[in-house]
């Protein structure tokens, strides 16, 4: 399995994208991870909240192909602690999906086609954080699921 972090609009601090670089560096360890950015809309003043969300939904769903599983990550969506969230990892794993594809929403969140075409909403927390701090809460949490599941002396409970 491989899994891709699929986000909308370039991460706009160095200094987050450099922590975002570190844990993925490490993941390459573990899986096959990648990032894909989707460029942010352009000229979106005119558009109204649910345009835009539109919008950003047919370029997202413009990037899955038919085999992935797409799962979102949004405020309403299942919590885990980090050791559920690694058996998590595992069972998708076993499942024998190709790609998993976690996706995290634009300014307004999703539109009603991209959570149509998901398989599970995952939440961080109850509060919400911005589309660019998530990138690193996530990549951080899967490296964490990866060294859980390797016994690796990163976690502690
Ligand atoms: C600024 S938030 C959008 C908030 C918007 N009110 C909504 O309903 O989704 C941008 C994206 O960050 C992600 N996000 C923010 N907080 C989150 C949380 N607590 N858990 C999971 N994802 C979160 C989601 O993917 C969300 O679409």
């Amino acid at each position: 399995m491989t899994i891709k972090l699929l986000a909308i609009g370039k991460t706009d601090s160095s200094e987050l994208q450099e922590l975002i670089d570190v844990y993925q560096k490490r993941l390459q360890h573990y899986i096959n991870f990648e990032i894909e950015i989707i460029p942010d809309l352009r000229k979106t003043k005119n558009l109204s909240e649910e345009q835009q969300k539109n919008k950003e939904g047919e370029l997202i769903l413009k990037k899955l192909s038919p085999t992935d599983a797409l799962i979102l990550f949004d405020e309403k969506g299942k919590q885990y602690t980090s050791i559920e969230f690694s058996q998590y990892l595992q069972k998708k794993m076993n499942s024998g999906i190709k790609q998993l594809v976690f996706l995290i929403g634009g300014p307004y969140g999703f539109s009603n086609e991209v959570y149509n075409k998901a398989s599970g909403k995952i939440s961080l927390s109850k509060m919400t954080f911005s589309h660019q701090m998530v990138r690193l809460f996530i990549t951080e949490q899967i490296y964490r699921g990866y060294t859980i599941l390797k016994n690796e002396p990163y976690h502690h409970n």
